[in-house]
């Protein structure tokens, strides 16, 4: 397979098609990533329980009946302090205002903190079609769930209210029949075995930063970032894949290598394992650390993130 990224197969639907595309909006931890994947039903987006982790802009592309949606999987939108976080922002309203349908994801158990009223303003400014998501249905008793409905709509007129788990699938289906039928008709943008356009460099630069962090906890800022430096496709059939994980001080650099290596070889195995079942290919990955102080400032960076360069 090519880098074009992975596929499933499936037949063209007879008659009339439609496309669109859905951006989900939602605070960091909503569950945007688990809901992707739920409606894709393959793991496209990276899922773990840090905040913050959806750094790249994740498409993964589902399909409903006759509809195809490609799925805008914003990073979460919170206050931003540093330049990265503000071009995070600014990329997904812009996402979010191009979309032809926008959800709002809520995840229920928090409820209506000042973080989902901070997004409540800027969606209601958004003309498309909207619809309010509340999750993690599996946490929270259903007075609770309808009492922040209530409040919700009071806020933003939705079109729709769903209440879902997007960890057990609860109520999934009926969000992708509502964003089938809200999508406009046309014809289908993606070929129809493609489930992401994620680039395979990028979901595979991705699966590596997943691994660090599950690894390193705390003792790693999320000042790092991973990037597929080369991809080559053997004759074997199997793939070898080079990254380098940029950390801003010798001390994180060490931190990543571990004694004697020992924990960079565990996240490059674990990596290369989830790599491979994705591709469902052998894959041979070599991991090098270097240390590049402000590469966050680096607008070179940001284009390999698939973001803007922020000014000021
Ligand atoms: N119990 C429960 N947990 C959920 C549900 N949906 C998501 N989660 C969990 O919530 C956490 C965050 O989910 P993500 O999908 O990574 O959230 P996100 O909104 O994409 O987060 P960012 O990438 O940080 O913006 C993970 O630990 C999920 O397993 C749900 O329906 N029920």
């Amino acid at each position: 397979m090519d880098q074009a990224g992975p596929s499933r197969g499936s037949a063209l639907p007879e008659g009339p098609t439609r496309c669109g595309f859905v951006a989900l909006i939602g605070a960091p931890n909503a569950g945007k990533s688990t809901l992707t994947n739920a409606l894709v039903g393959t793991k496209v987006s990276i899922v773990s329980h840090k905040v913050q982790t959806t750094r790249a802009i994740v498409r993964g592309i589902a399909l409903a009946g006759s509809a195809q949606l490609i799925l805008v999987d914003t990073p979460g939108i919170f206050a931003p302090k540093r330049r990265l976080e503000r071009a995070m922002v600014s990329s997904a309203w812009t996402q979010a205002a191009d979309a032809d349908v926008v959800a709002l994801l809520v995840d229920a158990k928090r409820g209506l903190d000042p973080e989902v009223e901070g997004l409540l303003k800027p969606l209601a400014d958004i003309r498309r079609p909207r619809a309010l998501i509340l999750n993690k249905i599996d946490l929270i008793r259903r007075d609770t769930l309808l009492e922040l409905a209530s409040k919700l709509t009071e806020q933003v007129a939705f079109e729709r209210v769903f209440m879902i788990s997007a960890l057990t699938g609860d109520g999934i289906e009926d969000v992708k029949a509502w964003f089938a039928q809200a999508v406009p008709p046309g014809p289908w943008l993606y070929p129809e075995d493609q489930i992401s356009d994620a680039p395979m460099r990028m979901l595979a630069a991705e699966i590596t930063r997943e691994k660090m962090f599950l690894r390193l906890h705390d003792e790693l800022p999320y000042r790092s970032t991973v990037e597929t430096e080369s991809w080559k496709e053997l004759r074997d059939g199997s793939v070898r894949i080079e990254q380098t994980i940029f950390v801003e001080r010798e001390s994180q650099r060490k931190i990543v290598l571990g004694k004697s290596g020992a924990t960079i070889k565990a996240i490059s195995s674990e990596s290369r394992g989830e790599i491979s079942e994705i591709i469902e290919q052998k894959v041979h990955l070599f991991l090098f650390v270097k240390v590049r102080e402000n590469w966050a400032d680096d607008p070179e960076r940001y284009r390999e993130m698939g973001l803007e360069f922020p000014k000021g």
